[in-house]
């Protein structure tokens, strides 16, 4: 996934000067090839800027009257965009199919397509509940999304190891609370 928008000379330009702010040498020689090295890496880490999950969600396959179906543990990388600093942890996703259910892989690349980018977790979390809602057309989900924040941990306040824990549910899932707490007994929580 790589940014479809994105002006490498200036990151290059930016980071250069951001480099001599910090009272660096950008010309001395482990860093003359930084700047194009963090321009490749912003790339990469901000790549689902303007994306959306819905090429992924509508290869969908034909599944009538399924239960539940619940993708836990899913790793993801995001960057809060307060610090651009990085948070990362696990989103769990429990959805109930309408009449049809999506590739296993394709709720990891829906994950995926919205931590790319400057994000809130509790932003992350609704954009994958409401991707699942859209795209897919499910009758009810819920995620879950437990994130670690490198701003809380190696600045400001320094609490290493804190989770943060937020959740979204929709459709079905948020109306009947049997299935929410099915949900939640799948996921183990
Ligand atoms: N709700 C929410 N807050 C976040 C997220 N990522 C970072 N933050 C918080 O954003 C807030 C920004 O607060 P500010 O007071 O503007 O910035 P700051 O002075 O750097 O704050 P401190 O981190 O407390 O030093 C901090 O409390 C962060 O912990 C997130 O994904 N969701
Ligand atoms: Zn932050």
């Amino acid at each position: 996934m790589e940014a479809k928008h994105f002006d490498t000379e200036k990151i290059e330009t930016a980071v250069r000067m951001l480099l001599e702010a910090i009272g660096e040498d950008p010309n001395r020689e482990g860093l003359l090839e930084t700047p194009e090295r963090v321009a490749r890496a912003m790339k990469e880490i901000f790549g689902g800027l303007g994306e959306t999950a819905e090429a992924h969600l509508q290869k969908s396959f034909e599944h009538v009257d399924g239960g539940i179906v619940v993708v836990k543990d899913m790793s993801f990388y995001s960057m809060c965009e307060h610090h651009l600093l990085p948070f990362w942890g696990k989103a769990h996703i429990a959805y109930l199919p309408n009449d049809k259910v999506a590739g296993l892989s394709k709720l990891a690349r829906t994950v995926e397509t919205y931590a790319r980018k400057p994000q809130l977790q509790e932003r992350l979390t609704k954009e994958i509940a409401e991707a699942m809602m859209t795209y897919l057309g499910a009758k009810g989900v819920l995620v879950v999304v437990e994130g670690e924040h490198m701003c809380m941990n190696m600045r400001g306040v320094q609490k290493p190891g804190s989770k943060t824990v937020t959740s979204i549910a929709r459709g079905a899932l948020a109306e009947d609370t049997r299935l929410l707490d099915e949900a939640y007994r799948m996921l183990d929580r």
